[in-house]
């Protein structure tokens, strides 16, 4: 699914009342009534409903949405805030068709502010959507800190007013804390990024039936990865299937007293459907790993805490893991160092393996034109690329990294960002906040490393397999919680993942 800008939004608008030959009020009456049913699902007609309407599309939408509630039997108060004279055409049209019997309230100074502390009211929140071309100061700015102090539930429309859609708002603007954002057509990119989960709450998206076609045609390097879009990239097996056909993998991670890490990758490996599987551990690890994962071949390092050689038939794997649990010793340094050199292999790169390669200027020009995949975390990715000055500037570094390397980034957070070599970005849609605790991101490297050794592209391999990863968290969740959920429960939950995406392919 694509993320358009703002004013790739507004041509989106343009271009579909053209096509369709319809009005613009008639796609505001779309947009009103596809919030207005959302809306009755989740609030029952019976408390009032304040909708502060600003002067642009956002307050014609608000006010079509306040006839329509008012029609199903809300108890709606809509108010006009600011300087309405000039307001949109949308806006005056929608003013008009205003029942006789709802009036409206102007908010035209600071005094006029309704103060709904205490009142337990639900507010709609219709001041600005994706035209906001400035922060949000004076009046307005003074309504904002109103609703955000009253601690009532504020629903925003399309997005939080005071929110830029896809570029840092400035500080000195105001912007709505919202619990909810019904947003219109497509996800905006600010609700991605984890610095506005305080405005943007629970988002959800509701079709007003734009063009498909100027939405497939147009370019964007912002995409929202949904089940649709993993589903067509999964494999299904042939009756006819051996285990040669689904990669050998060779992970090389663990160290001592982090051997678990190596147990999680090897395990969900496993589960993520590689032909076969050696890990290479220290020899402490030895009898750790072939206790805990009889499945997987073991080799032994010659060093008996530390990774610090490579295997001598190397070539014989068609993809490699390796990061969890090494450390940062100086022989697991000239461990990763010979692999950057030597190796060819597709390589998944993550945890230590990422910091040691932070640390090194030697080693980071090793990264040029190979087949690897990072999966940082945003303090691993910031070791990696400097300090980033907020959740925007870290996406630009994300594309410029991705771009210069040529490699594929795994930027790990609540939406996954997964970074390409054409400077594109994917945010991951599946996951939940049971995922923040260690050794997930163990699992993550286990997972794409299997789906890489069974031929998927490395694009395929990200995208598939920080879907899977989320999707496994998701499916644990309704009888672990996140609050005990384990990155063992995530592995266990792997094979239902996989079944549910098999499943439901058409
Ligand atoms: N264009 C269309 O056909 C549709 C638009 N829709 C709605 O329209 C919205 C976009 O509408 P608009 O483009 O009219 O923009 P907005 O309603 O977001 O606001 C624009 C108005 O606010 C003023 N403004 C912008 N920033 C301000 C600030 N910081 N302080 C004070 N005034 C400020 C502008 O001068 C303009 O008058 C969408 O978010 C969506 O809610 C939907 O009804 C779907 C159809
Ligand atoms: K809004």
């Amino acid at each position: 699914m694509k993320i358009l800008t703002a004013a790739q939004t507004r041509e989106a608008d343009a271009y579909t009342i053209q096509e369709e030959g319809i009005s613009s009020a008639e796609l505001m009456e779309r947009a009103a009534k596809a919030f207005t049913g959302w809306f009755e699902n989740k609030f029952q007609p019976g408390g009032e409903v304040h909708i502060f309407c600003g002067p642009g599309n956002n307050g014609g939408d608000g006010l079509a949405v306040a006839r329509l509630l008012h029609e199903r039997n809300y108890n709606v108060q809509p108010y006009l805030v600011g300087d309405i004279s000039k307001a949109s055409d949308d806006f005056e049209t929608n003013l008009e068709r205003l029942p006789q019997d709802l009036q409206t309230i102007h908010v035209e100074q600071e005094a006029a502010i309704p103060n709904l502390i205490g009142k337990g009211s639900c507010v709609i929140d219709a001041l600005f959507g994706t035209g906001l071309n400035r922060p949000v100061t004076g009046l307005y700015a003074k309504v904002l800190e109103a609703l955000n102090s009253s601690g009532v539930t504020v629903t925003s429309i399309d997005i939080p007013s005071g929110l830029y859609t896809d570029s840092q708002t400035p500080e000195d603007g105001a912007i709505v804390r919202a619990q909810y954002t019904v947003s219109f057509e497509l996800p905006k990119l600010a609700f991605l990024l984890p610095q506005h989960e305080p405005f943007v709450g629970e988002w959800h998206v509701v079709s007003i039936g734009l063009s498909q076609q100027f939405i497939s045609e147009v370019n964007t390097n912002y995409f929202c990865t949904k089940q649709e879009d993993v589903q067509r990239l999964l494999k299904l097996r042939k009756k006819f299937s051996h285990k040669g056909l689904y990669g050998h993998a060779l992970l090389l991670c663990g160290g001592y007293g982090k051997m678990g890490a190596a147990v999680l990758a090897a395990r969900a490996c496993l589960r993520s459907g590689v032909g076969l599987l050696t890990v290479q551990v220290p020899q402490a690890g030895y009898p750790i790993l072939q206790t805990a994962v009889p499945e997987a071949m073991t080799l032994t390092d010659r060093n008996r805490k530390h990774l610090s050689e490579l295997p001598q038939d190397i070539q014989k794997y068609d993809v490699i893991g390796t990061g969890p649990g090494i450390g940062t010793e100086r022989v697991t340094k000239t461990a990763i160092g010979q692999l950057l050199a030597t190796s060819s292999h597709p390589t998944v790169i993550d945890a230590d393996a990422i910091n040691l390669i932070a640390a090194s200027d030697k080693l980071k020009a090793q990264l040029y034109k190979k087949k690897l995949i990072f999966t940082p975390h945003p303090k691993e990715f910031e070791r990696l690329v400097g300090k980033v000055k907020n959740d925007y500037d870290r996406l630009q570094h994300l594309r410029e990294f991705c771009m210069e390397y040529g490699c594929y980034v795994v930027l790990k957070g609540s939406h996954t960002a997964v970074g390409t070599p054409e400077g594109k970005v994917y945010f991951n849609t599946t996951g939940n906040s049971g995922m923040a605790t260690g050794g997930t991101g163990d699992v993550l490297t286990g997972i794409i490393t299997a789906l890489v050794g069974q031929q998927y592209t490395l694009e395929e391999a990200c995208l598939l397999g920080v879907y899977v990863h989320g999707l496994a968290a998701d499916l644990a969740f309704p009888s672990l919680g996140d609050i005990a959920m384990t990155a063992s429960d995530v592995i266990d939950h792997l094979p239902k993942a996989f079944l549910h995406l098999t499943q439901l392919m058409p």
